[in-house]
Parts: structure tokens; C-alpha cells; sequence
């Protein structure tokens, strides 16, 4: 199975790097000039994955007209871009594993529903988890969730991507596995305000529980299934990207956490941080549906620059409830 790589950022160099392993051909498009030229030249991606050499098998191209001869593509741009990306891409059937984490700003549309509206012939299969690029990267011990409702597809992929230190968990809840990994983004910012702003660990375990709550009532009402939201796309990542300044999201939070304003932080980064794009459109697709999502608008508040202090009262303050309802 030949696979390509759509996305030159850190996740889908990383993932040609899983894909590359024994020696196997992988082509990976990258949007910038500078990162085909560092990856052919140097085996380094030096503006999204410095430091970490890669396999000579990896090369990288800025036509996309290349991809076509692959048997599966791995779309790895960010959730904004996937729509322009896979437009430009011309009609295909090849199948598209999805590894973007997010939803789409205007049509509120996961991933995988805009890989659909736009490449409608092609099978679609979603690999989410908890996964640091620069740790699947250098072959540290990784689990993920392959989702694909399509059984020989998703034994194909399973059995080219796997490996020893790369663990493919198969699932057909192409949905649950989508949900998890684009609300978790945003709970991981709500985690790095706590820390920046020194509320404590209680804190941080409470908002990763009722988080998780949140993203457990929004994915049911989506259709998603309950244990693939407590499996690694959903608690799993939820766990990682809460807990660590690994993560774009967490670190994000952090710096509003500080008192910085959120322009000045997302103007300052080259890389992306999907929760501050996803929270708006969630927290509008939550109200759309009356789902309750205090933790999401919470973080959509501070976006907006809300002052911390009258963020944490704001959900301090609202009525006792149940636990379960
Ligand atoms: N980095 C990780 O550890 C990791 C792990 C799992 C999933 N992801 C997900 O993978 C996706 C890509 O993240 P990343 O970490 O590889 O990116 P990155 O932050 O390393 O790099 C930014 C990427 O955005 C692309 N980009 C910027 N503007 C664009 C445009 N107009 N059109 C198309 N592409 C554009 C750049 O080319 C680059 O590939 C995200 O959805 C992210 O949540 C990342
Ligand atoms: O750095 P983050 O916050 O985008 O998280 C990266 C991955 O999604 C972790 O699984």
C-alpha cells in the first residue's frame, strides 16, 4: 500500500516517518518551499520538526498532482484548511485517512463530513490519539484510534501503519474518534489558563472531568459512541494535551492564563493551535443542539478577552447540579 502524506507540519512529517519505516517509499506535500527543500535536502523538516532526522524514503514535493499515484493519502493539513487543500487535490477515489483534529469555522462540519462533501468517492478513515509529533517521531511507544467503517480498509491501513512501537486500536466510530480529538483541544486550553494562571491542580482534574463530560454529551449527540469518547481519542488525548506544555493548546491557555491577549499569542505562532479555531464553532453547534457546554465558552470567552477573574466566577457561580443527569 503506497502511501502519501497531504500536510508538511509536525504531525504528518511524523506520520511519514511511521509510514517510512522498513524502508517504505512515502511522498509528503508541503505547502511551503522551505520544508520540501529541508526535507530532500538535509532528511530534517527544520521549521515544523527540528532536531529529528527522518528517513531517506521520505520525499517531499510541492505538487500535489503527485499524490495520485498513492493507494491511501493521510490528510494531515490543519481542520481549517482540509476543504482548499482537498479541492485543489481535483476529484479522487483514493481512500483519505483523516488526522486533523477540529471543526470547521461557517459550516460546523467535522473533518471527515468535509473531506465527504468534497472528495465524495473516496472512502474516509480517521487515526486519532494521543500523540505528540515529536515523540511518534523518534519511535517512542504510541497508541492510536483507527477509525473506518469500511472493515478491508481499515485492515489494510492497520497493517501498513502499525508497528512495533505504534499501536493501531480499529474502531468503525469514524465519528466518536473525530469528536474526541477536536473538543479535547479546546479543554486543553481551559487546563493552560489554570496553569498560567496558578488556580491550583484541584482545579485542572475538576475541568478535565467536567470537560470531559462536556465532550461526552456533545459526542452522544452526535452519535458517537460512549466508549469510543473514553477510549485514546477521546479521555486518552483529553489526558495528554491537559497536562503538559507539550501542547500547543495547553501552552496557548497558559500564556491567557498569564493575562496575554489572545491576538498577540496566536499572531505570534507559526504553528497551529486547533482549539482556538474550533471553540467558537463548538460552543455555537453546542447551542445549536441545547447542549450545555460551560467549559467551552468559558475558553471562548477568554478568547475574546474576557478577564480571567470573571471567567472562573462565571463558572464557579453557576447552580449546584447532579453529577449524572
Ligand atoms: N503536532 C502534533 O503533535 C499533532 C498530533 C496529532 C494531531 N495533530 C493535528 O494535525 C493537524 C496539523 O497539525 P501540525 O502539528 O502538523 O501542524 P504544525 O503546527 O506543525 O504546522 C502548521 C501547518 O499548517 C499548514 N498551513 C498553514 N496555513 C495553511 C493553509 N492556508 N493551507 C494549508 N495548510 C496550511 C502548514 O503548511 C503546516 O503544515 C492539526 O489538526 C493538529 O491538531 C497534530
Ligand atoms: O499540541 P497540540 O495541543 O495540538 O496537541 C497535539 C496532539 O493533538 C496531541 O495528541
Amino acid at each position: 500500500m503506497r502511501i502519501a502524506v497531504i500536510g508538511g507540519g509536525a504531525w504528518g512529517t511524523a506520520l511519514a516517518q511511521v509510514a517510512a519505516r522498513g524502508d517504505a517509499p512515502v511522498l509528503l506535500w508541503a505547502r511551503e518551499p522551505d520544508v520540501v527543500e529541508s526535507i530532500n535536502a538535509t532528511h530534517e523538516n527544520s521549521l515544523f520538526l527540528p532536531g529529528t532526522p527522518l528517513s531517506p524514503e521520505i520525499r517531499a514535493t510541492s505538487d500535489l498532482g503527485e499524490l495520485r499515484g498513492a493507494d491511501a493519502l493521510l490528510v494531515v493539513a490543519p481542520a481549517q484548511h482540509v476543504r482548499s487543500v482537498l479541492s485543489q487535490l481535483g476529484p479522487t477515489s483514493i481512500p483519505l485517512v483523516l488526522c486533523a483534529k477540529g471543526i470547521e469555522a461557517g459550516s460546523k462540519l467535522l473533518v471527515g463530513e468535509v473531506a465527504h462533501q468534497v472528495q465524495p468517492d473516496a472512502l474516509i478513515a480517521v487515526l486519532s490519539g494521543p500523540t505528540f509529533a515529536h515523540e511518534v517521531a523518534r519511535g517512542l511507544p504510541t497508541a492510536v484510534t483507527l477509525a473506518c467503517e469500511d472493515d478491508a480498509l481499515r485492515a489494510r491501513l492497520a497493517d501498513r501503519l502499525a508497528g512495533p512501537a505504534f499501536r493501531t486500536y480499529g474502531s468503525t466510530d469514524v465519528i466518536g474518534a473525530e469528536i474526541g480529538g477536536a473538543v479535547k483541544n479546546v479543554l486543553a486550553i481551559a487546563c493552560g489558563v489554570v496553569e498560567g494562571a496558578g488556580l491550583g491542580l484541584n482545579a485542572r482534574a475538576a475541568l478535565i472531568a467536567r470537560g470531559f463530560a462536556e465532550m461526552t454529551r456533545f459526542g452522544l449527540a452526535r452519535g458517537a459512541r460512549a466508549e469510543t469518547l473514553g477510549g485514546l481519542s477521546g479521555l486518552g488525548d483529553l489526558v495528554l494535551t491537559c497536562s503538559s506544555t507539550n501542547s500547543r493548546n495547553f501552552s496557548l491557555g497558559m500564556g491567557l492564563g498569564q493575562g496575554k491577549s489572545a491576538r498577540d499569542l496566536l499572531s505570534d505562532r507559526r504553528t497551529v493551535a486547533e482549539g482556538a479555531f474550533t471553540a467558537p464553532v463548538l460552543a455555537e453547534a453546542a447551542a445549536d443542539s441545547g447542549i450545555e457546554m460551560p467549559v467551552t465558552q468559558a475558553v471562548c470567552a477568554l478568547l475574546d478577552g474576557t478577564p480571567i477573574a470573571a471567567v472562573v466566577e462565571a463558572l464557579l457561580s453557576r447552580p449546584l447540579r447532579e453529577e449524572v443527569q
